[in-house]
């Protein structure tokens, strides 16, 4: 059977290719998604994808995922990288491994994006690669036994 891999994507995300495009660009979350999609029908994987703007809502789809056998995370939190506890517990109740991405240099911005509620948990973390971020993670996620 495929191994199930979750894309998710929290508050604004859903404004890529429209938003602040001089630091996030011209990519839309439409076209992040799409490619993730293809790259994984070629990966041999299924990619499912979920944004929200919503805390409660991502705590809620990492629970299902965890019900539905899906083996690896791959999650930009937006603003909530920096505040919620919330979100780092489901992904540690589940025990679901996960790769956390940002689209944009956290580090090389204000001091408040520096610290991550995930880092210290995650599999890996990518930052600064654009979009194509979420495509090097999905590489990884596809492949590595880690997420087996
Ligand atoms: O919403 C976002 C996007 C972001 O996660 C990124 O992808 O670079 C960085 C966060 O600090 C910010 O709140």
């Amino acid at each position: 059977m495929s191994r199930r891999i979750l894309l998710i994507n929290g508050p604004n995300l859903n404004l890529l290719g429209t938003r602040e495009p001089s630091i996030y660009g011209a990519e839309t979350l439409e076209d992040v998604v799409r490619v993730a999609k293809a790259n994984g029908e070629k990966l041999g994987v299924v990619v499912e994808d979920y944004q929200s703007n919503h805390e409660g809502g991502i705590v809620d789809r990492i629970q299902q995922a965890k019900k539905d056998g899906v083996k690896g995370v791959i999650i930009n939190p937006g603003a909530y990288t920096h505040t919620s506890v919330a979100i780092r517990d489901a992904l540690l109740g589940t025990d679901i491994p996960f790769i956390e991405v940002h689209v944009s240099n956290v580090h090389a911005r204000e001091p408040f994006r520096h610290h991550s509620y995930f880092s210290d948990k995650a599999v890996a973390t990518i930052v600064g690669l654009g979009v194509k971020g979420y495509e090097y993670a999905l590489d990884f996620v596809a492949t590595s036994p880690k997420f087996a």
